[in-house]
């Protein structure tokens, strides 16, 4: 058994000449969290119709729940809730009636006790109250939840979720976002994309980041802040000598620095990126002083995810949301 809920192989999609997804190696530990974060038209939702069958591979494998894909579809699909761009609900029946046309499609679910499940359901996401009501006069947050309820309707192992918060209102947001931790504190594994920075940040235990097709960094939340530069930054009116420290405990200096000149008087900035090797910040404070050097600031900086993001993907993400 794999203890992957999703792992791929080289998986490819190309419309004609264009690679919309470009062998991505895509591993998905089981119980994740999973952000699939990228900017619009980098790929994302191609792969997830890929995963659940939707559209064939031009190359490459996918393998579910252990599963390859999409050989084992009809054994992996009943463990997988889907929402991909909202399922089609009919406007003029209520949330209720719409889960039964749902739950009645699906050949593993029991016609005897579809009452119970969809109740269950529509409770789960918060829609008990409005079970009567037309789908149509749902507001949008409620249909995404009407959309989370049908992807529930079978217990499920993974949730496959595309853009769960579009369009939604904050109020709607943080009611989605809620629903998916509670599904993820289950233990059901939920991949989850997404083009905002901050959902994937307050959401996800772990990242992948795709840029034209191509998945250009993959690991948990924590190694990818990890990930990033850091630098270190010295004020001192002794620059030259605070060079030399540096230089001697092999950290390279270079130019840029973020203490504004105008507030630094005399002192000078002295920048250098820190790397695996280098010395603690305490010791390159406490060698930097040993050598008589004035340290009037000392900074340790990390970039930020943000800044990381841009540099993968060479474009600008929302960050609000
Ligand atoms: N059926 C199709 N025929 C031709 N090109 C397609 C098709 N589906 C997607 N593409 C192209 O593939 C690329 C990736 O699209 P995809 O929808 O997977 O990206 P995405 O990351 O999900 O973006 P979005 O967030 O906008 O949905 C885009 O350039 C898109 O125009």
């Amino acid at each position: 058994m794999s203890d992957l809920a999703i792992q791929t192989n080289g998986l490819t999609k190309r419309f004609g000449a264009q690679a919309a997804v470009d062998g991505i190696d895509l591993a998905v530990p089981q119980g994740a969290v999973y952000g699939f974060l990228g900017p619009n038209g980098s790929g994302k939702t191609t792969t997830i119709r890929m995963l659940l069958g939707l559209v064939r591979a031009t190359d490459g494998s996918a393998r579910v729940l252990g599963s390859e894909m999409p050989r084992h579809l009809d054994a992996v699909l009943p463990r997988v809730g889907a929402l991909v761009e909202g399922p089609a609900f009919a406007p003029f029946l209520s949330g209720a009636s719409n889960l039964r046309r749902f739950d009645a499609a699906d050949r593993h679910a029991a016609p005897t006790t579809r009452g119970a499940r969809v109740a269950e359901a529509l409770d789960r996401v918060g829609l008990a109250h409005a079970a009567r009501k037309k789908a149509g006069a749902y507001s949008l947050g409620m249909k995404q939840r009407l959309g989370l309820a049908n992807a529930l309707l079978m217990p499920r192992d993974l949730l496959v979720l595309d853009e769960p918060t579009n369009g939604l209102d904050p109020q709607g947001t943080r009611e989605v976002r809620s629903l998916i931790r509670s599904f993820a504190a289950d233990g059901t594994t939920v991949f989850v994309s997404s083009h905002l920075l901050a959902e994937v940040e307050q959401l996800c235990t772990h990242v992948g980041v795709m840029s034209a097709g191509r998945l250009v960094a993959q690991g948990t939340l924590e190694e990818f802040r990890r990930s990033g530069e850091s630098r270190v930054e010295v004020l001192t009116p002794d620059s030259g000598r605070a060079r030399a420290v540096l230089a001697r405990l092999g950290l390279v200096t270079d130019a840029a620095g973020t203490w504004d000149p105008a507030d630094a008087g005399e002192d000078g900035t002295v920048s250098a990126v820190l790397g695996d090797s280098s010395p603690e910040p305490d010791a390159i404070v406490a060698a930097l002083v040993g050598d008589g050097v004035r340290v009037r600031g000392f900074a340790v900086r990390r970039e930020s995810l943000e800044q990381r993001f841009v540099e993968l993907t060479g474009e600008g993400f929302d960050v609000v949301g």
